[in-house]
């Protein structure tokens, strides 16, 4: 059997023509070719181990079966290189100019900047150039679909990117990541005359949607924070569903408490049993998201409770690897267009900042033009971009099918602004029947989307109809939750009961008497229908 070492050195090394993926010897140290490779028997390659001098471990010729009472958390541990971590990251604030020297270390707790702005995690560039695209490529590409802790999750194969420094002993993961994108081809060839259309399926994932990416780096960061002594008794979210389920669960399996602010009544049911399963402390409140961000966001400020909205930039390091993961499922090509639902629009820079670091570290040479897709009846962003970015001006959002995005005060505005102008991006809206009908269309043709999707869908739709986006134009939309959490929409819709809309493409079941000569009629009928006309 071939060791994933020898595996790893061998085909990357011949791809790529790069002397040997290592620090010291790689084209920018201009050393020659070295004889050791500091990857480890059963492991994929850990560049912040890449120096041959300080490295112990000898590589094996032997992929070395773990031990019978060993773990894949013991084995990675066993194989882990002694070479110092040359990455790291900390908090400065968002969009700060090159002068600000404000920053603080990922190990406090801080939520906003000192003048009350938004944070964002940096990474030490400098550090991460010192490897060039493509031996980022071909790391990333090694780790896809292992078994390997902890770089088996599609977050984690991206680690020195996220966070460099966690020990992967804190890390809390569900191997989440490396999510289908599903090429659309029915969909775009019927409805839209497009044969490069993709959905990124970012809610077919542990908790059914993307929140698991970003969750998975806050839950280990609080993980590391607990054992650093840090003041964590829980973590706590405000939730249209899909942060809270994700919270719950990850906390769940690091045995963390979980504290969530629901919505009462604004959430769906499948979205609701979530938290209450995974054993969180579930309050339902009388009010809408907005209030009760607002009531979490005071509640931290009083508790020693981690706030784990979007707010908190850690959140975001996990969800850009998305970015990175269509990147390299199309083989480091680029798409021309990516297309995201937005709500709390957390999720609209995190793709930016994940496109931007592969262009800005030499993966691909350009990033997408971004769309950030609301629902009319909650669509700030949407309003705000009509009008020429003037003003920002927060709504009441009102209810929306698409209910998770149902927010109208979103901590991330200025996030989304940079991410958009920086992206020669744009942002549409969907009306309900609009949404949903893009929801029944995209269904009719073997999918099986949340109403979120809807939305992006109806924006694809309305820019291709308009022609901005082309018939040959690369596109991906970002599919945010699984459609199984949003059954009562679906059902509303097929048994026409929603009132004002048309369900023009509701599909609904024909009661039938248990009768052979009915059942053939209503069959004779159905097919006669569908036959070939000439
Ligand atoms: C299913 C779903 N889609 C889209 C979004 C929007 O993401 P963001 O809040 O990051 O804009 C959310 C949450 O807000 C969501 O739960
Ligand atoms: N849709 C979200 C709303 C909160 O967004 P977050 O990304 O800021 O946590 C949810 O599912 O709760």
């Amino acid at each position: 059997m071939a060791s994933s070492c020898s595996l790893f050195h061998s085909s990357l090394a011949s791809k790529s023509k790069l002397p040997l993926l290592h620090h010291q010897n790689h084209p920018k140290f201009n050393r020659p070719t070295p004889t050791v490779i500091s990857c480890t028997s059963s492991s994929t390659f850990d560049p912040s181990a890449a120096t041959s001098s300080s490295n112990n471990n000898s590589p094996s010729p032997q992929k070395n079966r773990r031990l019978a009472d060993e773990n894949i958390r013991d084995e990675a541990r066993r194989h882990r290189s002694t070479a110092k971590n040359t990455f790291s990251a900390k908090y400065v604030p968002f969009n700060a100019g090159r002068d600000s020297i404000e920053s603080y270390s990922l190990d406090e707790i801080v939520y906003r900047s000192r003048s009350g702005g938004l944070l964002d995690v940096q990474h030490d560039m400098e550090a991460l150039k010192k490897f060039d695209g493509a031996y980022w490529r071909e790391l990333f590409d090694s780790r896809v679909g292992k078994t390997t802790w902890p770089y088996g999750s599609g977050v984690w194969s991206k680690k020195e990117w996220v966070l460099p420094e966690i020990d992967p002993d804190d890390i809390v993961s569900a191997f989440e990541g490396n999510s289908n994108l599903f090429w659309a081809e029915r969909f775009g060839k019927q409805f839209l005359g497009m044969n490069d259309l993709w959905v990124k399926h970012c809610g077919i994932s542990h908790t059914g949607s993307f929140k698991d990416l970003g969750m998975t780096v806050l839950v280990s960061q609080v993980n590391r924070l607990r054992k650093l002594k840090r003041p964590v008794v829980g973590v706590g979210c405000a939730s249209t569903g899909d942060t809270s389920a994700a919270l719950s669960a990850y906390c769940a399996a690091a045995g963390i408490p979980s504290i969530v602010f629901l919505p009462a009544n604004k959430i769906s049911i499948a979205q609701l049993v979530q938290p209450i399963a995974n054993g969180a402390f579930v309050l339902s409140i009388d009010t809408d998201f907005d209030g009760c961000m607002k009531l979490i966001r005071e509640v931290t400020a009083e508790l020693p409770i981690y706030l784990a909205n979007s707010l908190n930039s850690l959140r975001l390091e996990g969800q850009k690897t998305a970015a990175i993961e269509i990147l390299q499922q199309f083989d480091w090509e680029v798409p021309d267009w990516v297309i995201v639902p937005g709500g709390n629009l957390g999720n609209i820079y995190a793709f930016y900042k994940g496109f931007k670091m592969c262009q800005e570290l030499g993966l691909v040479d350009r990033i997408p033009r971004l769309v950030c897709a609301q629902a009319a009846n909650a669509n700030p962003l949407y309003l705000h971009y009509k009008s020429g970015w003037n003003e920002f001006k927060a709504v009441k959002a009102n209810t929306t099918f698409a209910s998770a995005i149902q927010i109208g005060d979103p901590v991330s505005i200025d996030r989304a602004v940079y991410a958009l102008k920086n992206s020669n991006g744009i942002v549409e809206e969907a009306t309900e029947e609009e949404l949903m009908d893009a929801m029944a269309q995209a269904d009719s043709t073997g999918m099986f989307i949340c109403p979120h999707t809807g939305v992006a869908l109806t924006a694809l739709i309305k820019l291709r109809n308009i022609g901005v986006i082309g018939a040959g134009d690369r596109t991906v939309v970002v599919s945010t939750a699984h459609g199984l959490k949003f059954t009562h929409s679906k059902v509303d819709y097929h048994s026409k009961k929603i009132p004002d809309m048309a369900c023009g493409f509701a599909n609904p079941p024909v009661q039938v008497k248990a009768d052979f000569g009915f059942v053939m009629d209503v069959l004779m009928k159905y097919l006669g229908d569908k036959a070939p006309k000439h």
